[in-house]
Parts: C-alpha cells; sequence; structure tokens
C-alpha cells in the first residue's frame, strides 16, 4: 500500500467489486484522481462464508457488514462500499453512512427458464429465491408456485436454472445490470404487484464519524434524492424493528420536493398483507418512513408479527 491512498473495504463478490470498482471510478473523476490513489481491500464475511442456510435464519442482514465494519473502526480501511439493501438499520458506535450514489433501477427481474413471465409458469412450478420478500410476493401471486431456497452468487443459480432444477428465479435488475447481465432478464416485475426491499438498487458508503477528509470527498459523489429516499426507507425498517424474518417492501419515490413512500408487509405465504402509502416533503423522509412503520404496524396488529418468530 502507498501512503495517503484511500483504502476502500468490500466484500470479495463479483457484485461487490463492481460497485467498490464504480465508487472508486466516481471518487477519481470527482477529484481528479488516478486508480493508484486507491486501494480495494476484499474482507471476507459471515454472510459470503454461510451457503447451507437462509440467512434470516443465521442471524440476518449484519453477516455481510461485521467483519468490514471491525476493519473501519480497526482503522484498516478508510471506507466500505455496501449494497444499502444489506445494511442493518443501526450500525455500530463510530460509524455512519455517510454517502448513497444515485440509485439504479429498483425494480426486481425474473429470470425463467420454462417461461419467460411469473404468470406463464405452469402449474406448480419451481421458482428459487432466497429471499422472505420475494417468496411471499410470489406466492401471493401464484399460490400453486413452490418457492424453494436458492443461493450463491449469480452464476451458480444460472447455471441451476439452466440444469432445470427450478422453473425461474429473481434477482434484482440493479444488480444484473451492474454486472453486465441484464440480457438474462425475462421480466421485469412490476412496482405495484412486486414492490422492492427498501434500499434496493443503491450503493451507499460508509465510514468512521467525524473522519473529515471523507466527509470532504464523498460530499461530490452524494446523491441527495437517493439519500432522501433511503432515509425514509430506513427509518420504515427501522420501526418494524428490522425483522429479518418479515418480508417487507418498502419504497420512496421523489418528485421536487414531494416525497412518497409505499410500503408492504406480508406473511411468509403471501397470504396475509398490509400495505400504506404515506406522501410527504422530503425534508420529513425519515420522519415519513417512521410514520409509515408505526402506522402498518398498529393495523397488522401483534398477531401478524408474532405469528412465525
Ligand atoms: N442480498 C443480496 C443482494 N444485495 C443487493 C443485491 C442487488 C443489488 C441492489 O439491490 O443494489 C443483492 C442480490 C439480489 O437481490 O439480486
Amino acid at each position: 500500500m502507498q501512503t495517503g491512498q484511500l483504502r476502500i473495504g468490500t466484500r470479495g463478490s463479483a457484485l461487490a467489486l463492481a460497485q467498490a470498482h464504480e465508487t472508486r471510478d466516481r471518487l477519481m473523476a470527482a477529484h481528479g484522481l488516478a486508480e493508484d490513489a486507491f486501494a480495494i481491500e476484499v474482507i471476507s464475511t459471515s454472510g459470503d462464508r454461510i451457503q447451507d442456510r437462509p440467512l434470516s435464519e443465521a442471524g440476518g442482514k449484519g453477516l455481510f457488514t461485521k467483519e468490514i465494519e471491525e476493519a473501519l473502526l480497526d482503522g484498516r480501511i478508510d471506507i466500505a462500499v455496501h449494497s444499502s439493501k444489506d445494511m442493518p438499520t443501526r450500525l455500530p458506535d463510530g460509524l455512519v453512512l455517510g454517502a448513497f450514489l444515485e440509485r439504479e433501477d429498483v425494480r426486481d427481474a425474473f429470470i425463467g427458464g420454462a417461461a419467460e413471465t411469473i404468470d406463464a409458469l405452469p402449474q406448480g412450478a419451481t421458482v428459487g429465491s432466497s429471499s422472505l420478500r420475494r417468496q411471499a410476493l410470489i406466492r401471493r401471486r401464484r399460490p400453486d408456485i413452490s418457492v424453494v431456497m436458492f443461493r450463491g452468487n449469480v452464476q451458480t443459480r444460472l447455471r441451476k436454472l439452466s440444469e432445470g432444477q427450478v422453473h425461474g428465479t429473481l434477482l434484482a435488475h440493479a444488480g444484473l445490470r451492474r454486472l453486465g447481465m441484464a440480457e438474462v432478464i425475462t421480466e421485469l416485475l412490476p412496482l405495484d404487484t412486486f414492490p422492492p426491499a427498501p434500499g434496493q438498487g443503491a450503493i451507499c458508503i460508509e465510514h468512521r464519524d467525524g473522519d473529515r477528509r471523507i466527509e470532504q470527498m464523498l460530499e461530490s459523489i452524494h446523491h441527495g434524492g437517493t439519500g432522501a429516499a433511503l432515509a425514509c426507507e430506513r427509518a420504515f425498517l427501522g420501526a418494524l424493528d428490522g425483522s429479518c424474518r418479515t418480508p417487507i417492501a418498502g419504497h420512496a419515490t421523489l418528485e421536487g420536493q414531494a416525497l412518497r413512500f409505499h410500503g408492504l408487509i406480508l406473511t411468509p405465504d403471501g397470504v396475509e398483507a398490509h400495505d400504506i402509502t404515506v406522501e410527504g416533503e422530503v425534508t420529513e423522509a425519515a420522519s415519513i418512513g417512521r410514520r409509515a412503520g408505526e402506522e402498518i404496524r398498529a393495523r397488522a396488529g401483534a398477531r401478524f408479527f408474532d405469528s412465525w418468530v
């Protein structure tokens, strides 16, 4: 490592590396820096190592961030690049999310083998996904479909699909685009029936609270609209206690100074669902999300949350 280099911590998956490179490239462009002003440090996380069970059972979201956050706190790296969707609502003391890059398309994508769309899948088809939200949304739309646990990187999933192990799978459009693989998509799912996970499609950058040098560098690559949408979506998750065993969707959109949030919670079988829309000023982003979370919680009732914990 050269002295003065900015050290970027990331997981080692192809998607994580693409996101780290995108962040580095934006910082290079914004500050007229060369590639050797940065070092990309790959950090393996528990989430990468656990492959045999759903992460919601193994301990949830923090599994993708713990080792990276330790590296930040120890001063081994200066910034960490994450998928916002994978970030817990509460960060360790001393760390903050300092910047969000402009959001990609937030929609889920269906990659079909047996048929191009979810509606066209044969009766009783099998779809692979390990996301509780996607499982519940598919079951809500097509109760006859069986959803099987499906993890691993994009290449592994596509191989299983081409081997006929499943009739289709769902992935984030954003991730496929960042990998240059959007051509495998057979259907982009509509936002009203397949609302995204809070944070989907947005890259965030975490750093040590009060690190002035980093704060100044990030200012130029931060996207204010994405930051407001994410403040709202993360507040919604926080108000729901971020339970990773509950299928939760939440999406904030902006039109000028107006922010509109749509949230949805479902039972894992997709049978029961509660949704909410709250609108307000962009400056109130976090309180809109919190209010939506509190209201949907009250509406669903304690029984809804108790039924599978
Ligand atoms: N949990 C894995 C994860 N985290 C972020 C993305 C996609 C990229 C994004 O949403 O920014 C994915 C894969 C997927 O859902 O297909």
